[in-house]
């Protein structure tokens, strides 16, 4: 094969995130044509390819096709799966991006051939809908133009961001992991209905569509989230009340500690395993 003229993408690794890109890229591009899966569970990669109509190959075969290698292994399997990699990347017809929480992209460079562009991405899980954040930072030997490549894989499920690496661990943090946190509060939003006696599926569709607006609020008002919150909030009303007790629960801290955890977090599947 010769270099540059593989097209396309290999996601390597189909598992949570793996399927959301895989699933809103295909939607996006219309086919699964060109866009190929490696997926060490053989039933997975089955079930993949029929959900999607994407090829499944190996290591071999996607680094042969394939210009853009998507890595999206857990942190923990990242170096094993490198060493497997290595012999079949060129440094001058791939662009290798890794979507690992805190693997720094020095680290993902030292095991592939010297000069390889890498460039790190933290999505998160909403790219399935089309409304994933995707934040983007670029490797020693990665240019504006590799940047520019990544955004353009990316920007069909989503917005896109570019950061220093040194902010990545903190993205991770918030963006990365922030849907969970939304669909924990909706969670526990939902039994506060069921608390109050309404049956669950009515709690659910309150709570989700109010969750909906909300976010469409927030992002195209232009207002601050303390004036859509004060919005709300009328003199000795319904929504003071509930604040008083969010605050009294302590729940600003929580958040803040909570994501300070997953900052930790982030850096420590950073180092090195041993
Ligand atoms: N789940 C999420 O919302 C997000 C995850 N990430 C990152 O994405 C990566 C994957 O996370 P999840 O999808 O949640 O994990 P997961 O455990 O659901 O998926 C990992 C997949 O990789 C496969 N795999 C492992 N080694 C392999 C190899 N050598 N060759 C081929 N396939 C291999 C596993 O069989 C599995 O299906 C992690 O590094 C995580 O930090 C990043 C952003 C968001
Ligand atoms: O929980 C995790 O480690 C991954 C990274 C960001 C979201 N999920």
């Amino acid at each position: 094969m010769i270099a540059g003229s593989r097209r396309g993408l290999a996601v390597v690794g189909g598992g949570k995130i793996g399927e959301a890109l895989l699933a809103g890229l295909v939607r996006q591009a219309g086919s699964g044509a060109g866009i190929w899966v490696v997926e060490r569970s053989p039933q997975r990669a089955a079930e993949l390819a029929a959900r999607y109509g994407v090829g499944t190959v190996d290591l071999a075969e996607a680094a042969a096709h394939a210009r853009v290698l998507l890595l999206a292994v857990k942190p923990q399997d990242v170096d094993a799966l490198l060493a497997l990699l290595a012999p079949h990347v060129a440094a001058d017809a791939h662009l290798v991006v890794s979507v690992a929480a805190g693997v720094p992209t020095a680290r993902i460079e030292a095991a592939l051939p010297a000069g390889t562009p890498v460039v790190r991405v933290m999505p998160n899980t909403p790219a399935l809908v089309d409304a994933g954040m995707s934040v983007l930072s670029a490797g020693a030997h990665a240019t504006e133009e590799h940047l520019d490549e990544a955004e353009a894989l990316l920007a069909p499920v989503g917005r896109v961001q570019r950061v220093p690496e040194s902010q990545q661990d903190a993205v991770t943090a918030l963006s990365g992991s922030g849907p969970a946190y939304f669909f924990f509060l909706v969670e526990a939003m939902i039994d506060a209905g069921i608390l109050l006696g309404l049956p669950r599926s009515l709690a659910a569709d309150l709570i989700v569509q109010t969750a909906y607006g909300s976010a469409v609020m927030l992002r195209d008002s232009g207002e601050h989230p303390v004036q859509l919150r004060e919005a709300v909030t009328s003199p000795g009303g319904t929504t003071i009340a509930a604040i008083r007790e969010l605050e009294r629960h302590g729940v600003r801290a929580a958040l803040i500690a909570a994501i300070e955890a997953a900052h930790q977090r982030s850096v420590e599947l950073g180092r090195p395993q041993d």
